[in-house]
């Protein structure tokens, strides 16, 4: 299924007409630039078109009053005084003759992707609008907006798609209050939204846009806001978030619509955020969001406005809904202490409202953190100090050009015995020529008894010669049915060149000792006791009272602890090895399938026992491209299982900050 791009260049067609330097920012050209570069890069190319339409009266009033609207549409026929006067009595925000043209226009696009996501037509996509809509109120435009696109979109998913449960992720930098109204008392709209707040000195200065606002009466635990209290914040600080406060939360909550109010003023270079996380990182916040509702994602534009970020920005969340691999994630410190008090506060707010957060630690009285996080320069100069949005410093801030992320020309190829078929849409793997005799004498020697015939010899070589061809990017991914999968990942462990490997090693069994001993892996090992005392910084035990039959707790120590991990730990190979006997069910093996895959550039093997031919066709079909099937809403995790992950926690996460979810001194 393929990615909807929703865009018409008639929404660049009104603009300021008077001064004022609030509203200047929001010019035509992001829109301009953001759809010249998916032209240019062939992105948009790839996407399925998808026509805007306007919104009608009645699709407008799921959200806005009925004289707000009228209102509204007077606004076509006044001339320039009347439209200043008319803008007076809102906040941030410039009307235009064809601005209320534009606003309908932007929301049918955004009702356009919704429909195209939610009948199948295509499995995800993105719609470029203006103007933004996540801070416009029932009866009132502000900040930009003029009518709540993202929010209509969720009133309209309930009524016309019939739509339980929608996950509203707005990681635009300012706070969609707009949308946080709406949904107030509303427990079958969970919004998660991060923002620029500085201890409530910066735009909108909200008092309930702090933590503490949680949602009210039904709806309360079902709004998320996570404040930035300082500038600067960095992709060590956004995945930090995403690990430990949305998607633990996400996915308990289980929604079958993801709506992505996708602003880019938080990325780097943007005038209005003054953050340093680079465009890149959206493709990763995109990639972990995928496999949540079946892959039923409908991305937004808010903000943005500095035009060669959001521009990148556009492209590697576009880029990565068509399913390219994201790209390494840059070297990931961890999260600076500011982020990490803000991670604590929403986490231990909503403890009482999500099971997964039963163990987050208590709340502590607030006394922020004075110490600055890092410069938001990107050469360690002092970042522009910001004195409530006063002048800030004009030396241009410079980031390197997002990577090119090719996908190797075969996506998906098996390792299988003769006798098993091989899954559609894959390539069975055969190498050029098969080993020679020195390789297959080496094989012998370590690997195999004397007496083993020359098929497991081939096949071995084969598993050998795949990974080979992932790590020169020949191929993407893989799968492979072996008759031992402890042998098999030792011997690809000590062939790989790549210089990390990490090893999810899922079910009971003990991980062999010369892949333990290896220094250039990593270990994760998920299963129902902690085999080796020998916990090292590179040997991780997450143990599951029920063993890997529990979905709940793998599922957690999924988000929580493994992709942390390797997200920090950033391999260029990814081996995850189902072990004979592992009773993960087939839904979660197919979550972990995926959420992996934004590890290594997607270079991802999966290793299953030759016996277990059932899992192959689905974890093919994950490997592929396509979405995990949704686990639905997530029952408790086992107490004592979310305890022993936050003694784990503690214990690593000075070798792996990654993992912290609490300032330093807060512990
Ligand atoms: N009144 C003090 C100036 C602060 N700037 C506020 C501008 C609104 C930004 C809205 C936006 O970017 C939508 S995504
Ligand atoms: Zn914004």
């Amino acid at each position: 299924m393929g990615t909807a791009l929703v865009y018409d260049d008639e929404m660049t067609k009104y603009k300021l007409l008077w001064v004022d330097p609030v509203c200047e920012p929001e010019v035509p050209e992001r829109l301009q630039v953001s759809h010249q570069a998916l032209v240019r890069s062939g992105l948009a190319g790839c996407c399925v078109p998808v026509p805007v339409r306007e919104a009608t009266d009645e699709e407008i009033l799921l959200v806005h009053s009925e004289e707000y609207l009228e209102g509204v549409k007077k606004t076509p026929f006044m001339d320039l005084e009347d439209l200043m006067a008319f803008t007076q009595q809102y906040g941030d925000v410039y009307f235009h003759p064809n601005i209320y043209h534009c606003a309908k226009l932007a929301i049918g696009a955004t009702l356009q992707l919704v429909d195209s996501v939610m009948t199948g037509k295509v499995r995800n996509g993105m719609a470029l609008v203006r103007p933004p809509g996540h801070h416009s109120q029932t009866s009132q435009a502000n900040g930009f907006c003029v009518f709540n696109n993202v929010a209509i979109a969720a009133q309209y998913a309930k009524k016309h798609h019939r739509a339980k449960r929608v996950l509203i992720v707005d990681w635009d930098i300012h706070h969609g209050q707009g949308i946080q109204y709406c949904f107030e008392d509303d427990p079958s709209v969970l919004y998660f939204s991060w923002h620029r707040y500085e201890h409530q000195s910066f735009w909108p200065n909200l008092r309930e846009s702090d933590f503490d606002s949680v949602g009210s009466g039904k709806g309360a635990g079902f709004n998320i806001n996570v404040p930035w209290n300082q500038v600067g914040m960095g992709n060590s600080d956004y995945l930090a978030v995403f690990f430990h406060v949305l998607l633990p939360v996400a996915y308990e909550f289980g929604p079958d619509l993801v709506l992505i109010s996708a602003g880019f003023d938080s990325a780097i270079g943007d005038p209005e955020g003054l953050m340093c996380a680079t465009p890149d990182i959206f493709a990763h916040l995109t990639h972990l969001l995928m496999n949540l509702a079946g892959g039923k994602v409908c991305a937004v534009l808010e903000g943005g406005y500095n035009l060669t970020s959001l521009a990148q920005s556009v492209c590697q969340t576009v880029q990565t809904l068509l399913g390219d691999p994201p790209p390494h994630p840059a070297n990931l410190g961890g999260p600076c202490e500011s982020a990490l008090e803000s991670v604590h506060s929403a986490r231990s707010v909503h403890k009482k409202y999500w099971s997964c957060l039963q163990h987050a630690a208590a709340p502590f009285p607030e006394e922020p953190s004075t110490k600055t996080c890092r410069p938001a320069q990107q050469d360690g100069s002092q970042g522009p100090q910001s004195n409530g949005g006063g002048e800030a410093q004009k030396e241009a801030i410079v980031w390197p050009e997002p990577l090119q992320r090719d996908a190797p020309s075969v996506r998906t190829a098996l390792v299988l015995p003769d006798a098993v078929a091989c899954a559609d849409g894959c390539e069975r793997f055969s190498p050029a020529e098969g080993p020679d005799s020195m390789a297959t004498a080496g094989l012998r020697k370590h690997f195999l008894k004397e007496s083993e015939d020359g098929v497991n010899v081939k096949l071995l070589y084969n598993i050998t010669a795949l990974v080979g061809q992932m790590e020169k990017n020949e191929i993407r991914n893989g799968l492979a049915l072996v008759p031992d999968v402890s042998m098999a990942t030792t011997l690809l462990t000590s062939t790989s060149l790549s210089k990390r490997v990490l090893v999810v090693w899922v079910g009971d069994g003990l991980v062999p000792a010369q892949v333990l001993e290896d220094e250039k892996t990593l270990v994760v090992h998920i299963s129902s006791t902690a085999p080796h005392e020998a916990q090292s910084k590179y040997y991780v035990p997450i143990t599951l009272k029920q063993g890997c039959g529990d979905t709940v707790g793998l599922m957690q120590a999924a988000l929580g602890l493994l992709l942390p991990l390797g997200y920090q730990y950033a391999p260029g190979l990814v081996l995850l090895v189902r072990l004979p006997g592992c009773r993960a069910r087939e839904d979660l093996w197919l979550q972990l399938t995926g959420l992996l895959q934004g590890l290594a550039a997607g270079h991802t093997l999966v290793l299953v026992q030759e016996n277990e031919t059932a899992s192959v066709g689905i974890t093919a079909s994950c490997l592929l491209g396509n979405a995990a099937p949704s686990l639905g809403s997530l029952a408790a995790p086992g107490p004592e299982d979310v305890e022993s992950f936050e003694r784990l926690r503690l214990r690593l996460q000075t070798d792996w900050p990654l993992l912290q979810t609490t300032a330093p001194d807060k512990r």
